[in-house]
């Protein structure tokens, strides 16, 4: 539903994005992973056609992003992080005016405000909402008029652990009904959480794609960590593959003597720093 091949853009003369390819398939969440100023929300405009003058090719649903129809934005639900709202308005008359803006139907206002628990505040002014509710509104505009493929930049800023727990299963349940999601975000929890495969990208450039389980099993072997009483409580740790050769935790066990034993996987973060060189927060 959406490719990419040799994407580039430029600012300023220097070109900054360059030569991105990738794909995202229907009923795919693909991330954008990356420190800031790594030019993610860059591509992000770019496939939303607010920067139509990139080189190389962006086919959205099919169409060439820089040649795009208004109805273009009938396929699409941008949610992006600085939610865009009239404050002085309710968030029901938000909904409204900005469904208005489509042609296609839309999806009823208060199914919307209940599946993101904002059926109670719908007749508020959105100037007396909170950060989370104006992101969980922002969301439920970005689904309103059901588009095939939604762009979501940092969906869980903002939101304390329930909502945002809440608010993956809602893009779950996107994923689920066929549509093509990137996502975009620091938050490698989410990303691991979320993804079916993320992109490094880091000043301009792709580094890696693939599903954080491959990028996280390819480059680090879990190890296990082991402390116990040798006069002070000491650490030890080995690769889990190499448990049978390490005669220290051998004896250990023998003597009865590990105080604690626990296996650890790298994460997506520490795959992105070995990766990049570069951290990601
Ligand atoms: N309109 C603009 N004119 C010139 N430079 C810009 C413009 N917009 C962004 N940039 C520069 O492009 C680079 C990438 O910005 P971009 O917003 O794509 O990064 P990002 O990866 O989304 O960062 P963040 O995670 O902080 O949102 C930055 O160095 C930024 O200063």
């Amino acid at each position: 539903m959406i490719r990419a091949e040799n994407l580039s853009f430029s600012y300023i003369h220097k070109p900054f994005i360059k030569s991105i390819s990738f794909e995202v398939k229907r009923g795919e969440i693909f991330g954008f992973l990356g420190p800031s100023g790594a030019g993610k929300s860059t591509l992000q405009k770019i496939l939303t056609g607010i920067l139509p003058g990139y080189g190389g090719s962006a086919v959205v649903n099919g169409k060439e992003v820089r040649n795009h129809s208004n109805s273009f934005y009938e396929q699409i639900g941008v949610d992006f992080e600085f939610p865009s709202f009239y404050e002085k308005m309710t968030a029901r008359e938000n909904l409204d005016f900005f469904g208005s803006l489509y042609k296609g139907p839309l999806q009823p206002i208060e199914g919307l405000l209940e599946s993101v628990g904002l059926e109670k505040d719908g007749d508020k002014k959105v100037s007396a909402y909170s950060k989370g509710m104006k992101s969980r509104l922002n969301f439920v505009k970005a689904i309103r008029h059901n588009p095939d493929i939604l762009f979501l930049d940092e969906p869980t800023s903002g939101l304390d652990p329930v909502s945002s727990s809440h608010m993956k299963a809602l893009i779950r349940e996107q994923r689920s009904q066929g549509k093509a999601i990137i996502l975009t975000t620091h938050n490698m929890q989410d990303a691991t959480e979320l993804c079916d495969r993320v992109a490094f990208i880091v000043d301009g450039e792709m580094k890696a794609v693939d599903t954080p389980h491959h990028l996280i099993m390819s480059k680090g072997a879990a190890r296990v960590t082991y402390s116990y009483l040798d006069g002070i409580e000491k650490s030890a740790s080995c690769p889990l593959g190499a448990l049978s050769d390490d005669s220290l935790l051998a004896g250990l066990i023998k003597s009865n003597r590990l105080l604690s034993i626990h296996s650890s996987e790298p994460t997506l973060n520490d795959i992105f720093i070995e990766m990049t060189g570069r951290a990601l927060q």
